[in-house]
């Protein structure tokens, strides 16, 4: 695990942008896994501007997105589905089909979650996945105590989560509250993960992450554990990182 630590959001969006489409130009068919939330919308915007000034093109390219809630309709604002066609696929050259993300309203959800399981071993694997993490140290929707050996699955988000979450909603009460969301191990199954950290708010699960011992009750500290992990964080989200911990490389 490694952490590139930049100046701030923007610098964090543009160095992400960048691993990326190094990755994507570097493969015939690249399989990028895709986060929501605020921390990747200016990846978003970046690589927008990247395909407009066609430096990259996503034609080839399949994405899988971590996580969407369940019992919402994707034509609602705050679906994931809906997040993602409005930040980055309703403007790229991503093949419709080619996009994948967990079907909340699915009839049988257990099946939905096979499934998609599924889709992502017939892709070969995700490439690159990109995470977030949340303020109790969950990654995709795993909130503390999903065992590491979850696979992709329905979850009850916790009320934090819920609470952290509910200034996208019109009030607390319609935050859902489950959602479908990969696994541990189907993340940790991804070939490269890259971890964006930002903001004075992420400063203590980062300090956490990095101080605290590998445990299922800060789901995020299974990282450890992958063998390519890149951390881009921002100043504001490092202050608790001290240098002596070995972990910072060179940008
Ligand atoms: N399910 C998402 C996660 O995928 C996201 O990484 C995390 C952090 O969100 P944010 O980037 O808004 O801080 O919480 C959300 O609940």
């Amino acid at each position: 695990m490694e952490i590139l630590k930049v100046k701030d959001y923007e610098e964090m969006s543009k160095k992400a942008c960048s691993i990326m489409i190094e990755k994507m130009n570097s493969l015939e068919r690249p399989v990028l896994g895709m986060a929501t939330g605020s921390t990747p919308e200016g990846l978003y915007q970046q690589l927008i501007r990247a395909y407009q000034e066609e430096k990259v093109s996503f034609k080839q390219v399949s994405t899988f997105n971590l996580d969407e809630y369940v019992g919402i309709e994707r034509e609602n604002p705050n679906s994931y589905h809906y997040y993602m066609k409005d930040k980055l696929f309703g403007h790229i050259d991503l093949l419709p089909e080619n996009a994948h993300l967990p079907n909340g309203n699915a009839a049988d959800l257990d099946l939905e979650c096979w499934e998609y399981e599924n889709k992502i071993r017939n892709a070969g694997q995700i490439d690159l996945q990109v995470v977030g993490l949340g303020l109790n140290g969950h990654i995709g929707f795993n909130e503390p105590g999903t065992p590491f050996s979850s696979r992709t699955q329905v979850i009850n988000l916790a009320e934090s989560t819920r609470k952290a979450n509910a200034r996208f909603f019109a009030s607390l009460n319609e935050v859902p509250t489950q959602a479908i969301t990969m696994g541990i191990d189907t993340i940790m199954e991804s070939k490269q993960i890259l971890l964006l950290v930002s903001g004075k708010k992420k400063a203590d699960p980062l300090a956490r992450l990095l101080n605290g011992e590998v445990s299922e009750d800060f789901p995020a500290s299974i990282l450890h554990r992958h063998p390519s992990v890149l951390i881009i964080a921002d100043e504001e989200a490092c202050q608790y990182v001290t240098t002596q911990q070995g972990y910072f490389i060179e940008s």
